[in-house]
């Protein structure tokens, strides 16, 4: 188990996703009571979300008690880090039924739930990303407090540039290669063109897996070109690999390093894309889950916001010892029986919110550093 370390020195060093981890923001999901199935947020989720949507149908209410109970399960899940002696910080309190806008569109306020979305942290550097979705755009807001002080530490603070968002910002590229039809998901009735703003840099630090010196990058149209050029010229010192258009945007429940020369990986289909070094290494692929869905007919609606590996989207205390999701045993079991300690955390709702124990963090200091885990 992690023993607390003295602070880092740059306030934030974090170069990969399974040395001992020493400090982490887990997220939060106070009033998270809708989905606002805004044109950029339904454009990844429509095949699930378009029959619950009436015409001009914009709110997606999510009852009260499945919110009590994900806010029961993320405190139980901050609670068993800190147990496990690692740091933990939380966002600021996300207020109720929040309006953000800018001059092109206006959206419900997404609360700072999945943090490993909109930064990313190289090293000694905090990355801001440019979100995909407008609801998104303030969510760093609430981790401000944390990064003017690491700032104040010494750490480097860089943000991508802020997406406009407009309409017409996002490029569609990835679905109509896999043949779906996203017309009606974005038609985009309320938010403004700029004149000459065509495709935009926009990004998810859950693009991003972090391996030392070498970082992939899910690169599925011309928003993601946009920001893996930005990462190459600003990070040169780090190795910079794509993973070609392997999924919508984030790939933390594809590949999931466990440590140098294991990992986690949906299935053998990804291997190929993976850097040539990393082909060569072992993989445990998700087992079938005895888990019934989660039933929601009581509440009327099913929107599903991510697949059913959403369960190896997984976080690592260090090289031996992973929190998983205590609703998926045959995972438990699988991992002991490879020798590692499993801390078993409740996550009820992961397809309703989008994410799992993954998602929800940003692992801000970790014992790693730029090591070379892919040496030729
Ligand atoms: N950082 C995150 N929010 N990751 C969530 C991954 C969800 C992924 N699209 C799936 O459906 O499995």
């Amino acid at each position: 188990m992690t023993q607390p370390q003295l602070a880092a020195p740059a306030g934030v060093h974090s170069f990969d996703d399974f040395t001992p981890l020493c400090e982490v923001v887990v997220g939060r999901a106070d009033h998270y009571t809708a989905h606002d199935a805004d044109p950029t947020w339904r454009l990844f989720y429509f095949e699930n979300v378009a029959p619950h949507l009436g015409a001009g149908q914009r709110q997606l209410s999510i009852p009260q008690q499945i919110v009590d109970e994900l806010n029961e399960d993320v405190t139980g899940f901050a609670d068993a880090l800190a147990g496990c002696g690692v740091r933990v910080l939380r966002p600021s309190a996300p207020g109720k039924d929040v309006q953000v806008s800018s001059p092109w569109w206006s959206s419900s306020a997404t609360p700072p739930l999945n943090v490993r979305d909109n930064t990313v942290i190289l090293g000694e550097t905090i990355v801001e990303t440019a979100p995909h979705i407008r609801g998104r755009v303030f969510e760093n807001d609430h981790l401000k407090a944390h990064f003017t002080r690491y700032f104040e530490q010494g750490a480097n603070w860089l943000s991508m540039p802020r997406p406009a968002l407009a309409a017409g910002s996002l490029d569609t590229a990835y679905f109509d290669r896999e043949g779906i039809d996203v017309t009606a998901a974005t038609a985009d009735e309320t938010a403004v063109p700029i004149d000459g703003l065509g495709l935009e840099m926009v990004f998810d630090g859950a693009q991003c897996v972090r391996l030392g010196r070498d970082v992939l990058v899910n690169v599925s149209n011309h928003n993601h070109e946009l920001a893996y050029r930005w990462l190459v010229r600003n990070f040169p010192d780090l190795r910079w690999h794509r993973l070609p258009g392997i999924a919508d945007n984030h790939v933390d429940s594809i590949v999931v390093p466990l440590r140098p020369g294991l990992m986690l990986l949906r299935s053998p289909h990804y291997r190929q894309f993976l850097p040539a070094p990393m082909r060569g290494w072992e993989a445990i692929y998700p087992p079938p889950s005895s888990v019934p869905e989660q039933d929601y007919d009581e509440f009327g609606f099913v929107i599903p916001t991510a697949s059913r590996y959403i369960d190896i989207n997984v976080l690592s205390i260090d090289e031996n010892t992973v929190v998983v999701n205590s609703l998926y045993p045959e995972l438990i079991a699988l991992l002991e029986q490879r020798g590692f300690t499993v801390v078993p955390v409740r996550h009820r709702h992961r397809r309703l919110f989008g994410g799992g124990h993954h998602c929800f963090t940003l692992d801000t200091v970790r014992d790693g550093g730029p090591e070379d885990y892919l040496a030729a």
